[in-house]
């Protein structure tokens, strides 16, 4: 993987290692922590997708972790008044690659290099076209290793007229590992296992499907020929996607949002799902709830110490249709 321009970086520190002895804070409920933008639950949880009405109660960020000075943070407004932004305000865009082809044979993808179908890669050149339609240009991408998130991100910058920009990579924003599930039909394992374990199975925060065996770790994909074999997942739950994903999102994403720059993450349903949980500070229980709509960019404006002001996918109708239909996938044959 070369590191020389700053792209396909791989980072090889194991799942849940922190930058320093500051990093994340631990996630807690919405209601223990002052500060925190909610949403208003109702209306997320009846459409199994996110609402962007919101509720402010008090004054909490994403602390800066050691290091980050206030003059870094100065920055960021410094550099989001610059021609092209459409506030002074972080922003990120979060993009869910479009259908793949294992989503539209309904197959449990998970870490499997499954590529774009080809409705997927309209979805993702139509996310860019939305991108440049609201003036949401992106300065830097980070992306996973996984094939349908990086031509995610190729099409949507070709279409929003932003191939130049950075782009980083790393295994931390890979789909969540899907264990033995990985290849099964949706429909077929609801039927096989009932409708409570594959919703555990799918959705909860904290119960993963089971192991694949030892024989089933490839160990030949060199994309992750930079990680120790014992850090490459045999089957994760949300919680587990959460705690490898934090350590990028600390030590890569915020660092460019600090900067004022306009950030585009292109991933998966479950990272993206990890990444929304932590913004939003969506209860372990009510995350069971979020589906992400493929192709469709959500933004967060973000305040200058990175608390959520306000959220929205930049085509809202055609997210919540699509979310109830990612919800509805065990029904699907
Ligand atoms: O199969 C997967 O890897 C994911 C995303 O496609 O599926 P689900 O939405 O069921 O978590």
């Amino acid at each position: 993987m070369g590191t020389g321009t700053g792209e396909n970086q791989a980072d090889t520190r194991p799942p849940g290692a922190v930058a320093s002895p500051d990093g994340p804070p631990p996630l807690r409920a919405a209601a223990e922590r002052p500060g925190v933008v909610q949403f208003r639950m109702n209306s997320c949880r009846a459409a199994g997708f996110l609402s962007c009405r919101r509720v402010t109660t008090g004054r909490r960020h994403d602390r800066p972790r050691a290091g980050e000075s206030q003059a870094t943070t100065g920055n960021a407004g410094r550099a989001g008044r610059r021609a092209g932004r459409i506030s002074g305000m972080p922003t990120l865009v979060l993009l869910r690659h479009g259908e793949s082809i294992w989503n539209r044979e309904n197959l449990f993808t998970g870490w499997v290099d499954v590529d774009l179908s080809e409705k997927g890669a309209k979805e993702a050149t139509r996310g860019g076209e939305l991108l440049r339609e609201s003036g949401v240009l992106p300065d830097v991408v980070h992306t996973s290793l996984l094939t349908r998130a990086i031509r995610t991100a190729w099409l949507a910058l070709d279409a929003a007229g932003r191939t130049w920009v950075p782009v980083r990579r790393t295994w931390r924003l890979n789909e969540r590992h899907y264990g033995g599930l990985q290849g099964l039909n949706k429909a077929e394992t609801l039927e096989k296992f009932g409708a409570e374990q594959f919703q555990l199975w799918r959705r909860s925060y904290d119960t993963p499907p089971p192991e694949i065996g030892p024989e089933q770790v490839s160990g030949v994909d060199e994309r992750y020929d930079d990680l120790a074999p014992d850090v490459i997942p045999r089957t994760e739950c949300l919680a587990d996607v959460v705690a490898r994903m934090l350590p990028y999102w600390y030590d890569a994403i915020v660092p460019d949002l600090r900067t004022g720059r306009t950030v585009l993450v292109a991933a998966h349903g479950n990272s993206l799902r990890a990444l929304v949980k932590h913004l939003d500070h969506i209860s372990d229980t009510d995350i069971a709830g979020l589906n992400i709509p493929t192709g469709i960019p959500l933004r967060y404006e973000l305040d200058d110490q990175l608390g959520v002001v306000s959220s929205g996918y930049l085509d809202p109708d055609a997210a919540a249709l699509a979310a109830a239909a990612v919800a509805a996938q065990g029904t699907k044959k």
